[in-house]
């Protein structure tokens, strides 16, 4: 499956959010967008997700102009995936990926013994089965996370778009989610994530895109499109690139160059 951005251009009334924007990319990529808060991440996704009309360009999906499909066939082809946030209600883990599956029915179809068996299925390839009964709130910010993607993944389209998926998780969490993100692009979907993590880019994308200034700057791998002077770009600090030789041989970091009193 292919998603093609064409000419892309956005304005809240007045205020231009994006201008020309064009990428495209493939199943069994990672692609990681980068840019400063504010620079319109969000913005783009929901264009994408056919949240906000009135753009100029396309949206393309194997060629299909996503502007004349209904908000169901939008939810087969993309899962959008938000940050996770405390829920008004304390629904079981069950509950809340089985929500995922309303996209797969038609109105007067209740979830039965399929439905059930997908969610298990999904549960089962984060590694979060035993969590099934547990209370939604009652989660840490990690395993809320693994749920939100489970609930995308029983939507069963081959696209998903995370805003952010590693936001106030802790070091560690960061990075397991981030694996299993990865996995699930190797695995064939084609997933369309932001972060302010520059190095998350490096390690874990296929492809790197970056908005700045309402254009894409740079798009591309991410040993082509990082190096320290795109970040002094992006972000406004200085770093060095710096390859660390690890027992999983080298891993490239950002190290940033802080003038200390
Ligand atoms: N509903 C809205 N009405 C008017 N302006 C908006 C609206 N939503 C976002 N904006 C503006 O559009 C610009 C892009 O916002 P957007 O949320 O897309 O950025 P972002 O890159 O996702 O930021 P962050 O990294 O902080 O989440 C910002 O200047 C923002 O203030």
């Amino acid at each position: 499956m292919k998603l093609t951005v064409n000419d892309l251009s956005f304005s809240y009334k007045t205020h231009r959010t994006l201008d020309r924007v064009n990428f495209s990319a493939d199943t069994n990529q990672c692609v990681c967008l980068l840019g400063e808060n504010g620079a319109g991440k969000t913005t783009l996704f929901r264009c994408i997700l056919g949240l906000l009309g009135g753009y100029k360009g396309e949206i393309l999906i194997d060629g299909a102009d996503c502007r004349h499909k209904s908000v169901k066939e939008m939810a087969r082809l993309i899962s959008y995936i938000p940050q996770a946030n405390l829920p008004t209600f304390n629904y079981t883990v069950f509950q809340t990926v089985l929500m995922g599956t309303n996209p797969l029915m038609d109105n007067f179809h209740t979830p039965g013994d399929k439905e059930r068996e997908i969610v298990f299925e999904k549960l089962d390839l984060l590694g979060i089965t035993h969590l099934a009964e547990r209370g939604y709130a009652n989660l840490s910010g990690g395993e809320r996370q693994l749920v939100l993607i489970a609930r995308a993944l029983v939507q069963d389209s081959d696209i998903l778009i995370m805003d952010e998926p590693t936001a106030n998780l802790d070091y560690g969490n960061q990075y397991r989610i981030m694996e299993k993100v990865k996995k699930l692009a190797d695995q064939g979907y084609l997933v369309l994530l932001s972060t302010h993590n520059p190095e998350h880019a490096l390690l874990f994308a296929d492809q790197v895109v970056v908005l700045k200034d309402n254009h894409i700057i740079k798009s591309g791998p991410p040993k082509d499109a990082l190096d320290p002077e795109m970040i002094q770009n992006i972000y406004g600090v200085k770093v060095e690139l710096k390859n660390i030789s690890t027992e999983n041989g080298m891993v490239p970091v950002f190290v940033p160059c802080l003038e200390w009193e």
